[in-house]
């Protein structure tokens, strides 16, 4: 019941989510900026030198680091670099080439005063960034329980977030008793499911585990860097994170969300607490940053997941009759329709180029997209996955490859929803014969590519600063501040009408959203009623002890 909130209003800000989303140059092929807007015109130049649809990687990106504290050093990068560094030709005369590792080339330089990165797209329109810097990366992700005394509270954590759970402003002050109160009647059945798998999510471990090869991946390309994890709603929250950053004397930092798709409710959320936290941090108001909002365009990543997709048809006895089921994770659908999330559209394009690069390799199976993990009465994104699968074994499919496609890591929703529900209802619809694809984790490919589209980031890094609107918009990369996006976004929400403006009688969308709000009302004045009195159903059922 308390779930129902869920059908409350939603953001209803399109501009600049839209202007992420819309076109390829927005949201998917380049990176945006958040805090500073400095220097930049060269950066401007360059990207406009680029063609609409990919960021070209700079070949030959040089990076010679000077350690303020040799100390740190040894912690800060690891010796893994095989190959030898390349050494810019306009960087010679002016330092030695680099060792062959990243720790050696580290302390070669740490008696010079400056550092210097530059690569050849850069220095073909003059541009080389100067200065004393260490770079970061910062992957985003959403966090996970650990254990099942964690699930509660990670529950909680979730609900509390407006770009979760969007409530009126005037409703603004119960977002908190709101998220308990859902967090209390959800966690039973989320415990069940994460007890299932272990007694926690694999999250963590896997998030952690890809940072660590993307650290390697990027060393091994001549970019030393460190590479921190940031959750969202557990542990390592994006604050410790930052707070290591901050201890580290990160100069530059690259921001990495870890999902394919940009959505208001998962990278969007990241960014805008990322955003809060840069706003009231000297030191991070100074510090350069770069984000990366989607890549689920990228030629690595869709390769790699053509090879896995590929690699577990063939496990079937007739591949070619294998409908490949993409299970996307779902959103309201208000999300889309009001809110101007890219995440559908993004979606459905991934899917695109996952098909086209299979149909490349000859491969041509039939295919279907839907969506999964709805939470609450309210409408979301459809098909759902569900629903489809049942209609799929009416209409007589015989084999079907699950591809979970909104994730890169095993998680709750893979390993419980897909690989235990979803089997179990297929099963049961005449379907039979099950395949999954496994999320990507560490595939090397998949790591590869990360670490390609960090390195393709680092020319914009602090170097976006245009301030005429025109110009940002016709350039390749979404340029502009987060801080900007967020104000437009907020600042829209007045202006765009409410999701319901006629009144419609019998069992309408309308009256679905009309039913939601009373009951949200209903609630909070049951909550309120308990509160003040003591008495009451949570009490008795020993949910509103929790509140304290
Ligand atoms: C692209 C990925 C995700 C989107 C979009 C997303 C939106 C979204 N999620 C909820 C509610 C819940 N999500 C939960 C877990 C969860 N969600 C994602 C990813 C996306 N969520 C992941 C990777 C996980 C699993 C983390 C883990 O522990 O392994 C949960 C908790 C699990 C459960 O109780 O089912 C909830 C609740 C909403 C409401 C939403 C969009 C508004
Ligand atoms: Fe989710």
């Amino acid at each position: 019941m308390g779930i129902e909130v869920l059908a409350l209003s939603l953001p209803s800000p399109a501009s600049q989510w839209e202007r992420l989303s819309s076109s390829h140059q927005a949201s998917t092929r380049g990176v945006i900026e958040m805090g500073n807007l400095e220097l930049g015109s060269t950066t401007l130049a360059q990207s406009k030198s680029l063609p609409a649809r990919v960021v070209r990687p700079p070949t030959c990106l040089t990076q010679i680091f000077n350690h303020p504290s040799g100390g740190e050093m040894d912690a800060w990068v690891r010796p893994c670099c095989r190959k030898k560094p390349l050494i810019s030709k306009y960087l010679r005369g002016y330092l030695d080439p680099p060792s062959s590792s990243c720790k050696r080339s580290f302390k070669r330089y740490s008696s010079s005063s400056e550092a210097l990165m530059t690569s050849k797209s850069q220095a073909a329109s003059s541009t080389l960034i100067v200065g004393n810097e260490k770079v970061g990366v910062l992957l985003l992700n959403l966090g996970g329980p650990e254990t099942l005394e964690d699930v509660q509270p990670f529950l909680f954590n979730l609900f509390s977030d407006p770009d979760i759970i969007r409530l009126p402003r005037m409703f603004w002050f119960f977002q908190k008793p709101l998220a308990q109160f859902i967090s209390a009647v959800r966690a039973p059945k989320s415990k069940e499911g994460y007890a299932s798998i272990g007694g926690g999510s694999p999250l963590r471990q896997i998030t952690e585990a890809q940072a660590e090869a993307l650290r390697k991946a990027l060393c091994n390309k001549n970019v030393p860097v460190k590479v921190y994890v940031g959750m969202r709603y557990w542990h390592p929250f994006t604050e410790e994170a930052i707070q290591q950053i901050k201890q580290d004397r990160i100069t530059k930092l690259v921001v990495l969300p870890l999902y394919p798709q940009f959505s208001i409710s998962t990278s969007g959320s990241s960014l805008r607490l990322l955003e809060s936290i840069f706003r009231e941090d000297e030191y991070l108001v100074n510090m350069q940053h770069t984000v990366i909002p989607s890549w689920y365009q990228r030629e690595g990543y869709i390769k790699a997941m053509a090879n896995l997709i590929e690699k577990e048809l063939r496990t079937f006895d007739s591949p070619e009759k294998v409908m490949i089921f993409f299970s996307a994770h779902g959103v309201p659908l208000a999300y889309v329709e009001e809110a101007g999330d890219p995440y559908k559209a993004e979606m459905e394009e991934c899917v695109d180029l996952i098909m086209e690069e299979l149909e490349k390799r000859g491969i041509t199976n039939p295919y279907t997209l839907a969506y999964q993990s709805r939470v609450g009465p309210v409408e979301w994104l459809k098909p759902y996955t569900d629903e489809t699968i049942v209609e799929l074994g009416q209409k007589g499919v015989k084999s079907l490859l699950a591809v979970p496609i909104s994730f890169v890591s095993e998680h709750i929703e893979t390993l419980e929803e897909i690989d235990v529900e979803y089997k179990e209802l297929a099963l049961r619809s005449g379907i039979e014969r099950w395949g999954r694809v496994p999320a990507l984790g560490c595939e090397p490919t998949f790591i590869s590519d990360l670490a390609d589209a960090v390195i393709e980031s680092l020319p914009y890094v602090g170097a976006m600063a245009v301030s005429n609107l025109e110009a940002r918009q016709q350039s390749l990369v979404p340029l502009g501040s987060v801080e900007e996006l967020l104000a437009a976004y907020d600042s829209k929400r007045g202006e765009l009408p409410p999701p319901v403006t006629v009144w419609e009688w019998g069992w309408t969308k309308s009256a679905e959203t009309w039913n939601g709000r009373a009951a949200m009302v209903a609630v909070l004045a049951l909550l309120v009623l308990e509160v003040t009195t003591g008495e009451g159903f949570l009490h008795q059922w020993g949910i509103l002890p929790l509140f304290r």
